[in-house]
């Protein structure tokens, strides 16, 4: 089953469009990684999937058309953390991340045994179980983060928009959150769609890559067919190498000028 379907959709705020044109198709299962530098257009495309910026052109989601479904069944179908979230500070972190099941409960209706149990799987997946009765005001950055895509796990929804989902993480808790939504596409056929700004990130864990530049796309493909030291250097105005590891993982290393690199070794200083 095509799980996303993109038919020239463009996303505009008013009459600026701000992701123009853009046709993609990801299966079942599948992970695309939206990349590109500032200003792209990236978050503007996930939350036109969304429905809270405006498109032009036909979005699917399991063969649907968007434009058709209530309010209900979108938020049963489509979860999605935004890249700098209002969180209501005084919630706990359980309350918070129960909010997740408001689309399977009727209306009025207050959560079930079965609810909660999800909630507390979540949490404890996500490693949230002593931070459960804490308000979320008194999360670190981090743990924001983690409640905040607890909520999103907790909707059960076939497809997650994940903008930016490691951003304020260190390095171990960015690899284990990317390595669980990678699980869930596994062994729940969970379909993601993110921004990610960190490449090699990018590069290791999608299956699919579409790279915006001024609101253009201007690469679409594998990790490899994307990720190469032309493309960043074109569209990021960047300095890289592109690396591959002895098991064949592609890392994104940025390099100095060599002028500048070449005044700073210890001979010179
Ligand atoms: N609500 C808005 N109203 C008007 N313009 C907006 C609005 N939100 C974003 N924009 C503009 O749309 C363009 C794309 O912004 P967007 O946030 O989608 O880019 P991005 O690729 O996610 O950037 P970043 O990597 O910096 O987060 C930018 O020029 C931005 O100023």
């Amino acid at each position: 089953m095509t799980a996303l379907s993109l038919r020239a959709v463009s996303a505009r705020h008013g009459t600026k469009v701000v992701a123009a044109d853009v046709d993609v198709t990801l299966e079942k299962g599948g992970w695309l990684a939206i990349i590109g530098p500032n200003g792209a257009g990236k978050s503007s495309l996930l939350k036109a999937i969304v429905g809270i910026v405006h498109h032009d052109g036909e979005i699917l989601v399991d063969d649907a058309p968007t434009s058709a479904l209530s309010n209900r069944e979108r938020a049963r179908a489509i979860a999605y953390a935004p890249q700098t979230p209002q969180l209501p500070d005084r919630l706990t972190v359980t309350d918070y991340v129960l909010l997740g099941r408001t689309p399977h409960l009727s209306p009025l209706a207050r959560e079930r045994k079965s609810d909660l149990a999800v909630v507390s799987q979540v949490l404890e997946r996500l490693d949230l179980g002593p931070l459960a009765t804490r308000a979320l005001q008194t999360l670190s950055g981090g743990e924001r983060q983690r409640a905040v895509l607890a909520r999103v796990l907790a909707q059960e929804a076939g497809l997650l928009l994940l903008d930016e989902p490691t951003t304020g993480l260190d390095i171990g808790h960015a690899q284990a959150l990317l390595d669980l939504i990678d699980r869930l596409r596994h062994e729940e056929g969970a379909t993601v769609v993110s921004t990610l700004h960190d490449l090699t990130l990018s590069a290791q864990y999608a299956t699919q890559l579409l790279l915006l530049d001024k609101g253009n796309v201007v690469a679409t493909g594998s990790p490899a067919e994307v990720i190469t030291r032309d493309t960043i250097a074109r569209h990021y105005d960047a300095r890289v190498q592109v690396l591959t590891t002895e098991d064949g993982q592609l890392v994104v290393a940025p390099t100095r000028s060599p002028d500048r690199a070449e005044q700073l070794t210890p001979d010179n200083n």
